[in-house]
């Protein structure tokens, strides 16, 4: 089979997003995402890095514990039950979907790296969307840190996609001051990496998360494969393709 002309972009959408910052798994973002996906299906691919495991499980569950084991517990509980959201939903828009689990270590092996990409190229090239998710059962570095930004970047660069999109809660990445004054404005193109960190130092303690670091860390991964990343607001309707279309604000990471 020959390979597509098709862009491919890695979609990498956190929990903020899919719950739409509530306490249950959004069926309505899941909505939204497979129209766009069905939309944009003729000029592109799309492989998926989802969270959302652990906010699955937690609507129906209540395990006793906050440490690591319980976290990977929830995780094993919830990623079916993701899954079969998913696969739902995106049935209806007429689209299929597969899972994959993956953990940081296997990017470290040269066998596994090439299974990986071998097995995500026959599904794309079947139509099967991969839903990507870190193995929570075996690997517990993306629950330690609470993201999958790294899953994602490393992912995107194995595959050597078009495109890493990270789907988050802001418009992008805002400069410090906006933040400071409370009024934010977004960073909108630069493939200057460190002046990024900079802007970064400050902003995490305004907003109590480290949030952003781990998405410019993950950009740094694409960026050495020479790979553009987008930070949009996946709690938009749309994002993806207002973001094609330039029609919203959002952080263009571009290669050097
Ligand atoms: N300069 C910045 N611009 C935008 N957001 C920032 C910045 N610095 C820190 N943040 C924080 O990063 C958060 C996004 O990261 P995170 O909470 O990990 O989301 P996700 O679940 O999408 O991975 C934002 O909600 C914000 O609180
Ligand atoms: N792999 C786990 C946790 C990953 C996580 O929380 O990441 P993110 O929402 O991207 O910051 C899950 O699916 O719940």
């Amino acid at each position: 089979m020959g390979k597509s002309d098709k862009k491919r972009i890695l979609l990498k959408i956190g929990s903020n997003v899919l719950t739409k910052e509530t306490n249950h798994i959004s069926k309505g973002k899941i909505e939204d995402i497979a129209n766009q996906i069905s939309v944009l299906q003729d000029q592109y691919e799309f492989v998926i890095v989802s969270s959302g495991a652990i906010a699955a499980a937690k609507q129906f569950v209540n395990l006793d514990g906050k440490e690591v084991t319980v976290k990977q517990a929830l995780a094993a509980i919830g990623q079916p039950r993701l899954m079969r959201i998913y696969q739902d939903i995106f049935k209806d828009a007429g689209l299929f979907t597969s899972q994959c689990l993956l953990s940081y270590s296997d990017f470290e092996k040269e066998q596994s790296k090439e299974n990986i990409v071998n097995t995500i190229n026959v599904l794309v090239e079947n139509n099967y969307i991969p839903i990507i998710n870190e193995n929570d059962t075996v690997a517990t570095d993306e629950i330690k840190f609470g993201d999958n930004d790294k899953l994602g970047a490393l992912t995107a660069a194995l595959l050597n996609v078009d495109l890493f999109l990270i789907a988050t809660n802001t418009n992008g990445i805002y400069t410090k001051e906006s933040m400071a004054e409370n009024e934010v404005s977004t960073i909108k193109s630069t493939s200057d990496i460190s002046a990024l960190k900079n802007e970064i130092e400050v902003s995490i303690s305004t907003h109590g998360t480290g949030g952003m670091t781990t998405k410019i860390q993950a950009a740094e991964i694409a960026q050495n494969t020479n790979i553009e990343t987008w930070i949009v607001n996946g709690l938009n309707d749309n994002f993806i393709i207002d973001a094609i279309k330039n029609k919203i604000d959002f952080t263009k990471i571009t290669t050097k």
